[in-house]
């Protein structure tokens, strides 16, 4: 059986704890949330029928075999960073992060050190394994659309674009490269950075955000060409209720992600 520490319990945490509880392979022991949110959080969890511990860091001398991030970008820096140097293989759903100038290498020296790895999930997006295969023999572009319900857009600079609480139709809010996305649009830079990271990198993926007041679901389209051949991806991800800016594929692919490090077939 595998031990884990989860980092975050917010929407994909809750819900990632709560499919685990049918596979005995699976542990996780503890979550690792900010002191003030760890009565929300206790209340959270009290379905559950047998609840982590939850506590605000990893103690002294714990070695979980993984640790999973589901907290967001902050967390990065100060729990995934640590526990790399420490050893622990580290599982992060925050890939938006990575865009911070420096931070891949960071990762990379505190993995080296600890003689560990960090696994970047895919989260809200499908094909990465297509892309990054596609990489190897040479990618000559990829573009990103990302089309959610005008609301998600809410607290992003999408406000200053259009009116989103009165939106008639489909407005493209963003179009740029995923590097500039990224720092105008951190909370919903996940997948953008995800399919930099595994393609072109930030300069050369091109994004395009749309609020739509017609859309229920997070709408995340790829096409890619290259060396390959070429290809062309819409996911029509389902919000979760609990954060819906989030969508529900990416507590599936932490689900995944876990059950392929303890399964003894992975896929
Ligand atoms: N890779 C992908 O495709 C996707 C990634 N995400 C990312 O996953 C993360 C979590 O998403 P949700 O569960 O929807 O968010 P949420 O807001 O529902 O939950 C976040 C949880 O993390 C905790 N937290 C916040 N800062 C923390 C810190 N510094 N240390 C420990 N815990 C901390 C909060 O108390 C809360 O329990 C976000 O960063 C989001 O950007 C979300 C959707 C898709
Ligand atoms: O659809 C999602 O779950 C999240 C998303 O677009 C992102 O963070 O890039």
């Amino acid at each position: 059986m595998l031990n884990i520490t989860m980092i975050g319990c917010g929407a994909i945490g809750v819900g990632v704890l709560e499919l685990l509880e049918s596979d005995p392979q699976l542990c996780v022991d503890a979550v690792i949330v900010p002191e003030e949110s760890q009565g929300l959080v206790r209340q959270r969890l009290a379905g559950l029928r047998k609840p982590p511990q939850v506590l605000s860091e990893l103690p002294a001398g714990s070695r979980p075999d993984l640790l999973v991030e589901c907290a967001g970008h902050r967390a990065i820096e100060q729990h995934v960073l640590p526990a790399l140097a420490q050893g622990i293989p580290c599982l992060v759903v925050s890939v938006g992060a990575l865009s911070e100038p420096g931070l891949v290498e960071r990762l990379e020296a505190a993995a080296e050190f600890g003689g560990t790895r960090i696994e970047l999930l895919p989260g809200a997006i499908g094909g990465i394994d297509a892309l990054s295969a596609a990489k190897v023999g040479g990618l000559e572009s990829v573009r990103y659309t990302g089309r959610k319900p005008a609301r998600a857009w809410l607290g992003t600079p999408g406000e200053t674009v259009c009116d989103l609480e009165h939106l008639a139709e489909a407005q493209v809010i963003f179009e740029g490269s995923a590097r500039e996305a990224a720092r105008l649009y951190p909370k919903n830079a996940n997948v953008a950075a995800t399919l930099s990271l595994a393609g072109l990198g930030l300069d050369r993926t091109q994004v395009r955000l749309i609020a739509d007041p017609l859309s229920c679901e997070n709408v995340h389209q790829v096409e890619a060409s290259g060396a390959f051949g070429g290809f062309e991806l819409t996911l029509r991800g389902k919000p979760l209720a609990a954060n819906p800016k989030t969508s529900a594929l990416t507590v599936y692919s932490v689900v995944r992600a876990l059950g392929n490090h303890a399964h003894v077939i992975s896929i």
